[in-house]
């Protein structure tokens, strides 16, 4: 039987950092469904096509190889910008939820991250999480991410971008980002990583064994 741990939050919010440490003490598979979205946008750039493309970024989410998403190529800020588009498209997430699904079904655990886990993609996760951080927490941490990977950026641009994804994630008609009900939340604005892995290892170790 696969057992899914389910987490979700807003860009920033620390989440994937979580789910990373979360799997390996479990030993489970990750998969973080945002690369998926990122795929999607990358392949309608890299081939010259606009993202409001439905048709083709509907093809891009069947058919991009998804055992092969380079975290680092993916990474880029802008890439994230272009997937918080391609996300509107029902057919783009259909086409993603589904393979997200068989990722889940073919794990004996998993730990799977992003906007719509909990609600949409793994409802019946018997964990769920919903990790978040206030908007100038996130946009300073990004910024030295990307500082810290020798880039160059801007922090006021960088919260101004975070602010425009919240408001496009969580005001979609189609699976709209919000806490699932039964979530646990973690706010990690004033919590350091290994503080934010204790929390939420506490949190599962009671509902698994509770379960
Ligand atoms: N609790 C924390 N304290 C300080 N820095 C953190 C914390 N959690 C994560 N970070 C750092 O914040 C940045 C963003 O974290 P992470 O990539 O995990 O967020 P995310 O929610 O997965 O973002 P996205 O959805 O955009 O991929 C990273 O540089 C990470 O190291
Ligand atoms: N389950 C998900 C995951 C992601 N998205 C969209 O993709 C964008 C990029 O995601 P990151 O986690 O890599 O920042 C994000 O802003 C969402 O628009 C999604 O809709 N559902």
């Amino acid at each position: 039987m696969s057992l899914t741990i389910a987490i979700d939050g807003p860009a920033a919010s620390g989440k994937g950092t979580l789910s990373r440490r979360i799997a390996s003490h479990y030993g489970y598979r990750h998969l973080d469904t945002g690369l998926t979205y990122r795929a999607v946008a990358k392949a309608l750039i890299d081939a010259g096509q606009p993202l409001d493309d439905e048709e083709a970024a509907i093809d891009a989410a069947r058919t991009f190889d998804i055992s092969d998403m380079r975290r680092d190529v993916l990474a880029a800020h802008e890439i994230g910008e272009a997937a918080s588009k391609v996300a509107v498209m029902p057919g783009v997430r259909s086409a993603l939820v589904a393979r997200q699904r068989d990722f889940a079904a073919q794990s004996r655990g998993a730990v799977l991250d992003g906007r719509d886990i909990g609600t949409v993609v793994c409802p019946d996760a018997p964990v769920k999480l919903y990790v978040t951080a206030s908007p100038e927490v996130r946009a300073r941490r990004r910024y030295h991410e990307i500082l810290s990977n020798g880039g160059e950026a801007d922090e006021e641009a960088i919260l101004a971008d975070i602010l425009k994804r919240d408001e496009r994630d969580m005001g979609r008609a189609d699976s709209p980002l919000k806490p699932a009900d039964g979530a646990h939340l973690i706010d990690t604005s004033e919590m350091t990583i290994e503080a934010a892995f204790r929390a939420a290892r506490e949190y599962i170790d009671a509902a698994l064994d509770n379960d």
